[in-house]
C-alpha cells in the first residue's frame, strides 16, 4: 500500500522578486512500512518536501497523496486533524517540553490530540518507554537526559498515538556520532515492532546508509533512488 504519493510536486517561495523553487517537479511513491531517507546538502529541499508530507506546507503545484488523502483538499483545521491521526513528528533539536518529565512529554500528543482513556494512555506511555530504552527515566526532565535520551523520548512521543507514518528532519543533527547510529537503529527497530513507516532526512552520508530505501535531493530535484524507492 503506498503512504505517500507524489506527483510533478513543486514548491516554490516568493523572495524579493525573484522565485525560489525549493522542490521541483518531483515524484515518487513510498510504500507502507518504509524506512526511506532523504538525503541531500543544505538547501536542497528536504525541509520543504517533509513539511508538506506533514501537511504543515502546501504545494505549489501537483499532486501530493498521504495515506491515499490529497494534502492540497485540507484546509488548516483538517490538516491539524490529518496531522494528528496520521503523522508523528521527530524533530532534530528533540522539541520535548521542558517542565514535562519524560512520561508526560510521551503522554502528551495522547492528551492533546487523542482522547484516550487514562488506564489506556499509561499502559500505552510505559510500554513505549519500555520500547525505546528508558523505562527507568520515566519521572526525569528534559534537561536531566542526555540528548540520546532525548531523541529517544521523542521517538516515543511520535508513535504515541499510533501513527501511520513517522517523519524526522535532521533527527541525528546533534547527536554524536556513534548516538547517531543507535538512534537510526532504533527508529528501525520501532518501525518493526510498531508497524509505521518512517521517512527521515539527513545530510550525512554516513547514516543513510542505514535507510533501506534513499532518495537524494539536489537542488528541489530528485536525482536518485538505491534500493526499494520508486521514482517514476
Ligand atoms: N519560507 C521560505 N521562504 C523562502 N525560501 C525558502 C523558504 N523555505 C525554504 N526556502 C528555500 O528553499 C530551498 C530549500 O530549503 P530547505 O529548508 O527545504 O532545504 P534543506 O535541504 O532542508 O536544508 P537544511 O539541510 O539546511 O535544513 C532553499 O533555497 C531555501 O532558501
Amino acid at each position: 500500500m503506498k503512504i505517500v504519493e507524489a506527483l510533478n510536486l513543486t514548491k516554490s517561495y516568493e523572495m524579493g522578486g525573484e522565485t525560489v523553487n525549493a522542490i521541483q517537479d518531483v515524484d515518487f511513491v513510498i510504500n507502507s512500512g518504509a524506512f526511506v531517507s532523504f538525503v541531500g546538502p543544505s538547501g536542497s529541499g528536504k525541509s520543504t518536501l517533509l513539511n508538506m508530507i506533514g501537511c504543515l506546507d502546501k504545494p505549489s503545484k501537483g499532486s501530493l497523496k498521504v495515506d491515499g488523502v490529497d494534502i492540497s483538499t485540507l484546509n488548516r483545521q483538517q490538516a491539524a486533524k490529518f496531522r494528528g491521526e496520521t503523522i508523528g513528528f521527530i524533530f532534530q533539536d528533540f522539541n520535548l517540553i521542558p517542565v514535562l518529565t519524560v512520561a508526560e512529554n510521551i503522554e502528551y500528543p495522547l492528551l492533546m490530540v487523542q482522547n484516550w482513556p487514562t488506564n489506556e494512555r499509561q499502559q500505552r506511555v510505559k510500554t513505549l518507554m519500555e520500547a525505546v530504552g528508558i523505562g527507568d527515566q520515566a519521572n526525569k526532565f528534559p534537561h536531566q537526559l542526555s540528548g540520546g535520551q532525548k531523541q529517544r523520548v521523542a521517538v516515543a512521543r511520535a508513535l504515541a498515538s499510533k501513527a501511520k507514518l513517522i517523519l524526522a528532519d535532521e533527527p541525528t543533527a546533534n547527536l554524536d556520532h556513534d548516538t547517531a547510529f543507535r538512534i537510526i537503529d532504533l527508529m528501525k527497530a520501532m518501525r518493526n515492532e510498531f508497524d509505521t513507516t518512517f521517512i527521515f532526512s539527513t545530510h550525512d552520508t554516513k547514516i543513510m546508509d542505514s535507510a533501506e530505501s534513499l532518495f537524494t535531493l539536489e537542488d528541489g530535484k530528485l536525482s536518485q533512488k538505491i534500493q526499494g524507492g520508486q521514482v517514476r
